[in-house]
Formats: structure tokens, C-alpha cells, sequence
């Protein structure tokens, strides 16, 4: 691949287009709640602003339709809090109003534009020829000199803002995108044996982690937890109880119980099931070993138990390489936090090589304070894509 970096970009008074991924979690009064990716991205926004660039920031906030679709101007004053150069708030994205604010930029200033998605054709996926002719990308090339793509954790996204400038303008990788690539890129050629523990809630594009990585001999074990661990359990026939099949057959991971069992048939002896789980009894957590499931008929398995805590953490001790993805269990309430905060210690004091994907993870890691790990991925989605092996159009398209 030839992706050009920052290394490569002569910024002082450019006009450069940063898209990135501050897709955050809000409060009710859709204040930020959590400012983690924004802080991500001012290694690669200040390093412009202090080689004399003038920075255009592209980014979008939640999907059409759903409680998170908002205004960008919380962003933009905590960046400008935490930038080392001013960062003004502009109401649009392309239209005049956005190419105005972009052209009344200083050496050395920034604009965060509004939420992309705000914009139908964003929400769409186009190949990059196709995206470069869309309104936005058509428009606001028109006032800059250059593009750098930062947002690694929407790479997997084909939409306009992240395939389609590459096509009319010079495009960049900015520092995370750098670093992004750099480490998941090449995880697989860290130490051995490499065990992947897969969890949360993203069934789907865990499986297909699991099986990428056993069918290429890629992992020597896979440890399951969280949702994912509930699937692989229906799978093995275990009875989980009928709330937690329930969640499952709701959430729409049916057909995911036929992919784990598959799975299963083939490669048993390198697939962990949790040997206790835990669930809630009479407001208590209690844990229940698995030969003695299913649980009550209301109770639903919210994390795994501490005989599973131990065993996982025997085999990340005498692993090279280990990758986590998702929680163990429902950590957002203290009472299931055991799993995901033990294990993921575990992991961090442990002497392997260890990466983190997805946003939930990372939230985890900073709620329980776990130092350690090499890598902690900004991606959610996105990691999971790379670590299946799968291409990334956003970074395709970086590739000139
Ligand atoms: N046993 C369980 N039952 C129900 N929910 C669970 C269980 N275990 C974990 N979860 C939930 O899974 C969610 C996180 O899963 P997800 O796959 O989204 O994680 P991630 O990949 O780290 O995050 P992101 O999707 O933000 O990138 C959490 O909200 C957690 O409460
Ligand atoms: O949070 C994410 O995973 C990215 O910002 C992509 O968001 P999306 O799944 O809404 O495209």
C-alpha cells in the first residue's frame, strides 16, 4: 500500500479538509458524554495547526433517525478547548455558509462543520469515483488544497466524506489512521500462541472474527464472552434460560447460533465456553456453574463468573499476543462489572501483546481505570473488519 502521511503533507498555509471520527456518546441535554475520541484526534488536528495549516474538520455525530443524530457544537468548544490553536463552530457543512467559514480561516485556525449526516447523500455508500461527484465533496473540495483521512473508525464506511475526496484532492493519513493500520495491520505477525477473547454485543462481525482466525490458524484459542458467549452456548446446546435466548432471538442473532455451531463442529477444542456465568437473584449477583444451568425462568446471564475469570486469565498468562474485543458482560452496572474489569486487568498486567477494539471496550478500560495494553483501537466496526482480514474502503481510497 502507498498511503501518504502527514510526513508527506507540506502544511503551512494550506487548506486542509480533516475528516474524523468524534461519533461520541451524549447526554440527555446532548452535551458530551464522553469526550475520549475527540482527544484521540489532537495529535493529528494540532500537529496541522502548528505547521501553519488552515484545518477544515469533517466529521458526523449518530445516524438519521436515532437519539445520538446531533448538532456538532458541543464538539467544536471542547476542541477548542483542547487544541492549540482557536476552533469556531460553522451551522453547515458545503453550502456557502461552510465554504465562507473555510476561506475566513487564519494560518493556523480551525472550523469544525456541521454533522455530515445531516446531508442524505453521507448516509449513503458510493464507490470513490462516484462519491467525488456527490454535493459535498464537489463543493467543498473547491475551497481546499488537501485531504487527510483520520477517521479510522468509520474507515469501513463508504460514504462520501471518507471515499470520495481522495479522487480530486491529494489525500493523507493522519496520525491515528497511521497508527490504526500500523498496529492492526501487523497484529498478526506479533509473538505466539495468540488468543482472541471476542465478546459485547456485535455477534455477527465477532463470528466472523472467530472464524477468520481459526480457519487461518491465526489464533490458537478463542475465549467467548458477553452476548457472543450466549450464542456460542445455545450452540453447544446449553441451556441459557429462556430470557437470555429470548434477548438473543429479539436482538436478531438467531442465525448466528447456526454460524457458531458450525464453528463449533469444527474447531471444539480451541473454542472456550464460559464455565460459570452470573446472573441476577433477588437484587444479588449470583453465579451459576454451567452443568447446573439454566437459571431461573426471568433471570437473563449478564457477565461471566469468576471460575471462567480464572481460567481465561491461566490462558492469557502464557499467551504472546491477545486480542479483545467487547465486554465480558454487562459492565455498565457494577454488579456485572467482575468480568469485564478482571479480565481485561488480566490482560493489561499480563506479558502479552495485547490490542483492544471497540468503543464499548475502550469506555470499559477508562471507567475501570486498566492500564497497560499496546494498542486500545478508537474502531469499533472498523477493527473488527481489519482483524477479519477484510479491505477498508476508506483506506483503499487513500491508496494513490
Ligand atoms: N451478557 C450480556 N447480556 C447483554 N448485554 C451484554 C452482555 N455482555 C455484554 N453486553 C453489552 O454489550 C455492549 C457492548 O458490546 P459491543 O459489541 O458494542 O462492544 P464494543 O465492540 O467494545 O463497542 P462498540 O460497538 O461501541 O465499538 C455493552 O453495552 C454491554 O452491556
Ligand atoms: O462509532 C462508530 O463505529 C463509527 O463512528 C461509525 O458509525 P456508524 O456505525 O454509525 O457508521
Amino acid at each position: 500500500m502507498a498511503i501518504r502521511t502527514l510526513d508527506d503533507l507540506d502544511a503551512a498555509g494550506t487548506t486542509v479538509g480533516v475528516r474524523v471520527d468524534i461519533n461520541s456518546p451524549l447526554a440527555n441535554d446532548r452535551s458530551l458524554a464522553d469526550d475520549a475520541r475527540l482527544r484521540a484526534h489532537v495529535e493529528t488536528l494540532d500537529e496541522l495547526l502548528d505547521r501553519g495549516a488552515r484545518v477544515a474538520v469533517l466529521a458526523h455525530q449518530g445516524r438519521p433517525g436515532g437519539d445520538e443524530f446531533a448538532r456538532l457544537e458541543p464538539h467544536a468548544d471542547r476542541l477548542d478547548e483542547l487544541l492549540s490553536g482557536p476552533v469556531s463552530y460553522c451551522d453547515a457543512t458545503f453550502t456557502v455558509g461552510a465554504r465562507d467559514a473555510v476561506e475566513a480561516l487564519d494560518d493556523g485556525e480551525a472550523v469544525l462543520l456541521e454533522n455530515t449526516r445531516f446531508y442524505s447523500e453521507e448516509y449513503m455508500e458510493f464507490d470513490p469515483e462516484r462519491a467525488s461527484e456527490t454535493f459535498l465533496v464537489e463543493r467543498l473540495s473547491s475551497v481546499l488544497d488537501a485531504y487527510v483521512n483520520d477517521a479510522f473508525a468509520a474507515a469501513h464506511r463508504s460514504q462520501p466524506s471518507l471515499v470520495g475526496f481522495p479522487s480530486v484532492l491529494d489525500a493523507y493519513a493522519g496520525r491515528v489512521m497511521e497508527a490504526e493500520l500500523d498496529v492492526l495491520g501487523n497484529v498478526n505477525d506479533q509473538p505466539d500462541p495468540r488468543v482472541d477473547i471476542v465478546g459485547g454485543a456485535k455477534v455477527a462481525d465477532s463470528i466472523d472474527v472467530v472464524r477468520h482466525v481459526l480457519e487461518h490458524d491465526l489464533a490458537t484459542e478463542v475465549l467467548t464472552t458477553g452476548v457472543v458467549a450466549n450464542v456460542f452456548m445455545l450452540a453447544a446446546s446449553v441451556d441459557i434460560g429462556d430470557a437470555s435466548a429470548a434477548f438473543v432471538r429479539e436482538e436478531g442473532y438467531w442465525d448466528q447460533v447456526e454460524r457458531a455451531a458450525t464453528l463449533l463442529d469444527g474447531h471444539r477444542d480451541r473454542i472456550r465456553l464460559p464455565l460459570d456465568v452470573a446472573v441476577e437473584r433477588d437484587g444479588e449477583r449470583t453465579e451459576i456453574a454451567q452443568d447446573a444451568l439454566p437459571p431461573r425462568e426471568d433471570e437473563s446471564v449478564l457477565d461471566i463468573g469468576h471460575d471462567t475469570i480464572e481460567a481465561y486469565s491461566e490462558v492469557v498468562a502464557d499467551a504472546g499476543t491477545v486480542v479483545l474485543n467487547g465486554p465480558a458482560g454487562v459492565f455498565e452496572d457494577d454488579t456485572f462489572a467482575a468480568g469485564t474489569r478482571e479480565l481485561f486487568t488480566a490482560v493489561a498486567e499480563s506479558d502479552a501483546y495485547s490490542v483492544v477494539g471497540g468503543g464499548d471496550s475502550a469506555a470499559a478500560i477508562r471507567r475501570f481505570g486498566i492500564e497497560g495494553f499496546d494498542h486500545v483501537s478508537t474502531g469499533g466496526g472498523a477493527a473488527l473488519r481489519m482483524l477479519t482480514g477484510e479491505p477498508l474502503p476508506a483506506v483503499d481510497a487513500l491508496d494513490q
